[in-house]
């Protein structure tokens, strides 16, 4: 066995003899309410630390499993068993419901949307009839597994933690395929993980529903462990502290849900019996004193306690490339001589402004296109117009013989177009391997929106290894076959434009749209951008580049489109454009 497998082996045989041992009960206790808190702050770690989406609602859910098992077992005599299957059929449905409704909003509106909904869930327990109202519901059953009843702590101790491990690894094997990769694009902006083909919408409402059914898991495991389920712990209050725990423990962290559970739980615990003594027991001190040592703890560790102990038990960094495997499929390429692009008198208006003003002009098979003009001409605004982020007023833009005015982005991409960013749109701490991979989003063997249940099950083994491999392939062809297990962040700046260009070729396109790719790069990096693009053009490759640096894209480009306040004012070689009076009138004197 490895040295750093000791210790978590360690730690695995002493939960499982612990319940064996004389442990008081109130400790078996204590575990089992951490394990139950973890499970519901692992969910927000999905939630919250991949996906950028923050809840104050997921103590509901857990009302909602606890309450269904609790009221069909006490009701209906149905096993609890059952009353689990029913609880996530109910809780799948409403927070598929509640997420397709709420997760459209952004900013501060959806977390105030997820403490309207916990609100209301809330009441709801409290005011039915048939939940018993405030007093709720006891007398629950225990749960059996073949004959044997989980009746005490002990024996329920054993499944809580069975549930707590085998979600940690569901989770992983989630984060660690291609539906996880498109939920953790989500943090990088919805704009960039549309161009590389994700349904961020549905991204969303995945990353939402399955927060939500590990919480709907916990409450069903509180009902049978409680045995009583009364509408208090599904309140607001809880869901501030779900919340908490997964911050304190690093809320990008999976085993940060359970650092940050067991962690609160206990500090709660030893307040609730200490300052009593010290303060005496007329107030209600623990909140305050929580809430402040909270505080402090954030000021330290902003970014949770896990990269801590990461810090202290580093984890074995990988090296070499991925192993080989079957490559992907890839989509036909035009002829030589095919129109690649038109866009047809595209038109785009802001309010009175004319940022775009039927502007026409075509890129062809093997083609570099430069589009270039002063600041403010227009340039980004067509690039949006080509890849689906902006609506056209007027006009057309046809890829390939087919008009693509109307399709989002991700319908773009599908079809054979790839772009990057002016402002690079990496994930910084994912590898550089992965997220050239994202790239290769819509390439999987499974649909682009589904693949979970398999990723959870890690049954696309073989799925995530043709993308990696794929993702390596087209690192090495960019030269930058060395950084593949880099975080993207730590690369100059330089390096990250080039590991776009690797991500989008990644798409599988047959026209590669590059926005400013020289910005801020050096001399060398741009003659090696250069050679790289020129290389490209030989495979046959069509680009359309937006550029500033004028000795960049007179060298590069086989024709040249200028704009000037959103008008097209030449068209030509590069040569021809250097002597255009109209464009030298435009550069205010000359080329720079
Ligand atoms: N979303 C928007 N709403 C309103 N006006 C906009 C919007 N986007 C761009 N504009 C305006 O449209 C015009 C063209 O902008 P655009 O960014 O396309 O120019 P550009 O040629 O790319 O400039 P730069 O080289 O500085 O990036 C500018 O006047 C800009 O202020």
């Amino acid at each position: 066995m490895k040295r750093r497998h000791l210790l978590p082996a360690a730690l695995l045989v002493l939960g499982l003899l612990l319940p064996l041992l004389p442990t008081p009960e109130y400790w078996i206790s204590l575990l089992n309410y951490i394990g139950l808190y973890a499970l519901v702050a692992l969910g927000l770690v999905l939630l919250t630390g991949v996906a950028g989406l923050t809840s104050f609602g997921q103590a509901a859910f857990v009302g909602l499993g606890a309450y269904s098992t609790a009221y069909l077992s006490l009701t209906y005599g149905l096993s609890p068993w059952l009353g689990l299957a029913a609880g996530l059929a109910l809780t799948l449905a409403s927070a598929w419901l509640i997420g397709a409704v709420t997760l459209r909003m952004s900013g501060h509106y959806l977390p105030l949307a997820t403490i309207a909904w916990g609100i209301s869930l809330y009441f709801l327990f409290g005011n039915l009839e048939m939940l018993n109202k405030y007093d709720g519901l006891s007398g629950i059953p225990p749960i059996s597994i073949a004959g044997f009843e989980l009746a005490s702590g002990r024996s329920i101790y054993y499944l809580i933690w069975f549930v707590v491990l085998a979600s940690v690894l569901a989770l992983h094997n989630l984060l660690d395929s291609r539906p996880g990769r498109a939920i953790r694009a989500l943090k990088g902006g919805g704009m960039m993980a549309e161009a590389m083909g994700v349904d961020t919408r549905h991204a969303k409402v995945v990353a939402f529903v399955m927060s939500a059914l590990l919480a709907c898991l916990s409450g069903w495991l509180y009902a049978h462990f409680q045995r009583t389920v009364n509408p208090s712990p599904f309140g607001l209050n809880y869901g501030i502290e779900y919340l908490f725990m997964a911050v304190i423990g690093g809320v990008g962290h999976i085993w940060g849900a359970l650092l940050g559970a067991a962690l609160l739980t206990v500090l709660k615990d030893v307040l609730q019996g200490l300052l009593p003594r010290l303060l005496g027991s007329s107030g209600n001190y623990e909140l305050i004193v929580f809430g402040a040592l909270m505080v402090a703890l954030l000021q330290y560790a902003p970014n949770g306690l896990w990269p801590w102990v990461r810090r202290v038990f580093p984890p074995p960094a990988r090296r070499g490339p991925p192993p080989e495997a079957e490559p992907l499929r890839t989509g036909g390429k035009p002829a030589a001589g095919e129109k690649v692009l038109e866009v047809k008198a595209a038109r785009k208006q802001f309010g009175g402004l004319v940022a775009v003003n039927d502007v026409s002009f075509e890129v062809g098979a093997g083609e570099i296109v430069g589009l270039i003009g002063p600041n403010g001409a227009g340039k980004s605004t067509t690039f949006n117009l080509v890849t689906g982020v902006l609506p056209l007023s007027a006009g057309d833009v046809r890829y390939r013989g087919e008009s693509i005015a109307r399709l989002p982005s991700r319908e773009i991409v599908l079809r054979g177009i790839a772009r990057t960013f002016q402002h690079v749109q990496l994930l910084p701490a994912m590898s550089v391997l992965e997220n050239v991979a994202l790239g290769a989003h819509l390439r999987g063997e499974y649909h682009p929106r589904g693949g979970i249940l398999a990723s959870v099950l890690r049954l696309n083994r073989r799925e995530e290894a043709r993308l990696l491999h794929e993702a390596a392939r087209q690192l090495h062809r960019v030269g930058l076959g060395e950084f593949l297990h880099v975080e993207a962040g730590s690369l100059a700046l330089g390096q990250q434009r080039i590991v776009e260009i690797a991500r989008a070729l990644c798409c599988d396109p047959a026209l590669l749209l590059l926005d400013e790719p020289a910005a801020g790069l050096r001399l060398q990096e741009k003659q090696a951008l250069a050679g790289l693009l020129r290389q490209l053009r030989a495979d046959g490759m069509s680009i359309l580049i937006v550029e500033h640096d004028m000795d960049f894209v007179m060298n590069l480009t086989d024709r040249l489109v200028v704009m000037e306040f959103g008008t097209r004012i030449a068209e030509g070689r590069p040569e021809a454009i250097q002597k255009d009076p109209a464009v030298l009138e435009a550069y205010l004197g000359g080329v720079d």
